[in-house]
């Protein structure tokens, strides 16, 4: 329709309407905009009065977020942000991270399929908000959107709440785009090879090897797996499709769970107490551990991984921790989500 006049209209009356592209749109969790009070609280607002993280009755949350935890959090969270900010970039390294995985990506799909395609990335909580993201794809010219949460494993917490806001954006839309979500990836071969491949180069750089793995993963409330959150099983099977790939025995890596947030007994083992227990009462004095489901290296790893955590091992008698970095922007980690892309894309795009 672009440039052509609509034969209903006058060319004067008839706007440009660009057509004929398919974007395809990363999505992460988001990150503040700055470590200072107003940032961290505006962001930890947005993302704890989502009903998809807490899901109390607003009646019962809100008070206890806005009085309490959203007066002191912001401070104890924005140190923490500030011990791993890029003070050069001025931004966070899961935003810093994103923005090389979306410009490795958009690389690979320009060469694959040339200007078909427009690639970006969005975030659920801050900026650049999805509906913003969404609308400038419509506005150049998208008449398909494949939508990508980078997520490994599924949870309502992080999957589900991204295609929420998502949706809730083509809403707004007038030419609403043909829309996918593409689906957890937990088990894609290119995943736990890239995962593979991350473990075996982090050992090999050891003098020693680690007496074991510990495969830490986001945690949730385990009264949302008792509910039907698929995410405890999927984390189990990611666990278990790298060891089979390692060639290892089972008894050389450990699934555990990290971030408890809040009253609940969240999913078990926690990572800060089996790190101190391996210490003390297995004598695992070295170890390594690796955190699976976080595309991009953010607060929990950098921060809660490999300080407090390593600190919880070293105070237990541990002597060496190795943590191995998320998959980030390396080759094989971009090669695999540009293959998930393709295979979505199926019928969109011709090479
Ligand atoms: C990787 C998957 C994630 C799941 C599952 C998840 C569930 C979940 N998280 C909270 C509470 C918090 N999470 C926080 C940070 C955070 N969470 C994820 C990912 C998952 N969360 C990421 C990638 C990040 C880091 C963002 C960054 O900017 O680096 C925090 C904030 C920490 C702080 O600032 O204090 C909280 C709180 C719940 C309750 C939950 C399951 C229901
Ligand atoms: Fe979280
Ligand atoms: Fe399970």
């Amino acid at each position: 329709m672009k440039d052509v006049a609509c034969p209903a209209h006058a060319p004067a009356e008839h706007p440009a309407v660009p057509r004929g592209k398919t974007g395809i749109l990363l999505a992460n969790l988001g990150t503040p905009d700055d470590y200072s009070y107003w940032p961290m609280r505006r962001y930890l607002n947005e993302f704890l009065s989502d009903k998809r993280v807490i899901d109390y009755p607003w009646w019962k949350w809100q008070p206890i977020l806005q009085l309490i935890i959203l007066t002191k959090r912001p401070f104890s969270s924005g140190e923490a942000y500030e011990s791993i900010w890029d003070k050069e970039r001025g931004e966070s390294p899961l935003m810093v991270i994103t923005k090389e995985q979306t410009a490795a990506i958009a690389d690979k799909m320009k060469a694959q399929y040339g200007d078909q395609v427009m690639v970006d990335f969005c975030m659920r909580y801050g900026n650049p908000s999805t509906p913003s993201k969404v609308r400038e794809m419509v506005a150049a010219g998208c008449e398909r959107i494949l939508f990508f949460p980078l997520y490994p494993q599924y949870a309502g917490a992080t999957t589900a709440t991204a295609n929420d806001q998502f949706f809730r954006a083509l809403m707004k839309e007038k030419w609403q785009p043909a829309s996918r979500t593409v689906p957890a990836y937990f088990e894609h071969p290119a995943y736990i090879e890239a995962l593979a491949t991350s473990v075996e180069s982090a050992y090999a750089e050891r003098e020693k090897r680690p007496d074991l793995l510990v495969v830490s993963y986001h945690g949730m409330p385990k009264r949302y797996l008792m509910e039907g959150d698929p995410y405890h099983c999927q984390c189990q099977k990611t666990t278990r499709l790298l060891q089979e790939r390692l060639g290892w025995e089972k008894t050389e890596l450990r699934t555990t769970f990290q971030s408890q947030f809040g009253p609940e007994d969240w999913l078990r083992p926690y990572t800060v107490e089996e790190v101190a227990r391996l210490a003390e009462e297995e004598g695992k004095k070295n170890i390594a551990v690796i955190a699976p489901a976080f595309s991009a290296d953010c607060i929990e790893t950098l921060e809660e991984i490999n300080e407090e955590i390593k600190e919880s091992f070293e105070e237990a008698g541990g002597e060496e921790f190795l943590y191995i970095p998320c998959l980030n922007a390396d080759e094989a980690h971009i090669n695999a989500l540009s293959r998930i892309i393709g295979e979505n894309l199926g019928g969109w795009v011709s090479p």
